[in-house]
């Protein structure tokens, strides 16, 4: 990792950069991707899956036998587990479901929102260096909840042309049929445009590597609504002095594995705690059966020296990560100084897996500073919150004035005029 002691601001912001290709080679391809599909459908989705996957598929609808199939197969252990996990989202994902009250803002004039799921989604769910099933549960339940009607969903099979079973399981577990075995740039491109056999839906949602995240963001410019930039996983730890270096290394490393163009980052305020760390992964390291993957990630990450713990958090909230571990005493005491994170976990305890798998958090985060001005999914993300609002013959009377008033000030006289017309008839009954 690139070691840094003690850096002064500005040399600090100047370490704040993410390792992903460079956007103009990465526009190019994945436009290239979009456009193809578009234009040739299905067609092109083959042909992509087999340069980028390696597959020749004839068919990418998952049949209901490859379903049954695989939920045989699933071991008793992981279905246990998914239905704990599943059980702690969809209450942690419950509670935002608030109804608003009306409001009278003047007497005769009411006014409410109501929420109604978004029609047509399209979940991603990553596949590419492991099946995330965990991402499954985090986009399905609380799109169910939302009241979507038609969830679509793609991931990448393997090189059999099969879908990973835990991902089929987990599927038909949340009542879930609909599901396309491509993966990357394609299945993004076929959600939004719709091929012979993708449906088109409204929205995309999920997590992917940076071909999916950059054919996200380029289809948004096209008017199809995305969640938020998803891309690759990051964490940022914060340690004081008494923290456990294995703690740190294990929750450093659990992000690392996740694919090359991740990053994970240290910021201490001991230097000690640098040293333990370093050695700390150097023996987990030896364990992990994606040592190199990791180590690849580790070249493209920081550990920091800083003064203080409120300077540590200054620095995230510049960097702005996606998960933000405070493994420091007295954790809660910071909350308030946390500006800019996807999701914080408090203490030594609170692990990131435990966000990624079965806390009830979503681990659908912003990634790459987006958390700056993003959230992570949430029931929010998957509805469209309508406003109502009626007008009592009082309540037109009572408001009409400023209406009148304010139209002919901007010269649109004809919306005053829908005011007027009214007010007029009703002062002659
Ligand atoms: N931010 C979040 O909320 C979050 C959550 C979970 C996972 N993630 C991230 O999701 C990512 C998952 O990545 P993954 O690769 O394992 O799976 P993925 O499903 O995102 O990507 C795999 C696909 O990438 C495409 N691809 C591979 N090489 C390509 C190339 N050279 N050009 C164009 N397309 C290519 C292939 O078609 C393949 O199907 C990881 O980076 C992980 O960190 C992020
Ligand atoms: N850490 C990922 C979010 O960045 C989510 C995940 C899924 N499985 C394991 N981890
Ligand atoms: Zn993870």
């Amino acid at each position: 990792m690139i070691t840094i002691y003690k850096p002064t601001k500005e040399e600090w912001i100047g370490l704040i950069k993410r390792p992903i290709i460079t956007t103009e080679s990465l526009n190019e391809s994945i436009s290239t991707v979009l456009k193809q599909v578009k234009d040739k459908g299905d067609v092109a989705v083959e042909n992509y899956t087999s340069l980028f996957d390696g597959v020749q598929l004839k068919n990418f609808r998952v049949s209901k036998q490859e379903i049954e199939e695989a939920t045989t197969s699933v071991s008793q252990e992981i279905k246990e587990a998914i239905k704990i996990a599943a059980s702690n989202i969809k209450k942690f994902h419950q509670s935002q479901i608030i109804q608003e009250e009306k409001v009278e803002t003047t007497e005769g004039v009411n006014c409410w929102r109501k929420s109604v799921g978004i029609e047509k989604v399209g979940l991603y769910i990553p596949g590419g260096t492991a099946p995330l099933f965990s991402t499954l549960l985090m986009l399905t339940i609380p799109a169910q909840l939302a009241g979507c009607k038609e969830l679509i969903l793609c991931t990448p099979c393997n090189k059999q042309g099969k879908v990973n079973e835990v991902v089929l399981y987990a599927a038909q577990y949340l009542g879930i049929d609909t599901i396309f075995k491509i993966g990357g740039a394609q299945a993004i491109a076929a959600m939004a445009y719709g091929t012979e056999t993708v449906p088109q839906v409204y929205k995309i949602f999920g997590p992917g590597n940076q071909y999916v995240t950059k054919a996200k963001e380029l289809v948004q410019a096209e008017g199809v609504a995305i969640d938020m930039p998803a891309g690759p996983s990051e964490v940022l730890v914060i340690a004081d002095e008494v923290a456990d270096a294995d703690y740190i290394a294990a929750d450093l490393l659990s992000q690392a594995e996740h694919g090359t163009d991740s990053q994970v980052v240290l910021v201490t305020t001991t230097r000690q705690k640098i040293s333990e760390v370093t050695e700390a992964l150097e023996k987990q390291l030896e364990e992990l059966p994606r040592k190199d993957l990791a180590i690849q990630t580790l070249k493209n990450s920081l550990m920091i020296e800083l003064s203080t713990i409120e300077e540590c958090i200054a620095f995230s909230n510049a960097y702005a990560p996606e998960h933000l571990i405070l493994n420091i005493e007295n954790a809660e005491k910071y909350i308030d100084l946390v500006i800019n994170a996807g999701s914080v976990f408090l203490g030594a305890y609170s692990c990131e897996s435990a966000g990624d798998y079965a806390s009830g958090t979503n681990h659908t985060l912003p990634t790459n500073g987006y958390a700056k001005s993003y959230s992570g999914v949430s029931v929010d993300s998957f509805v469209k919150k309508i406003t109502f609002q009626k007008l009592t013959k009082q309540g037109l009377k009572n408001i009409g004035k400023t209406i009148e008033v304010m139209a002919e000030a901007e010269e649109l006289i004809a919306h005053k005029n829908a005011v007027s017309i009214r007010l007029k008839k009703l002062s002659n009954e």
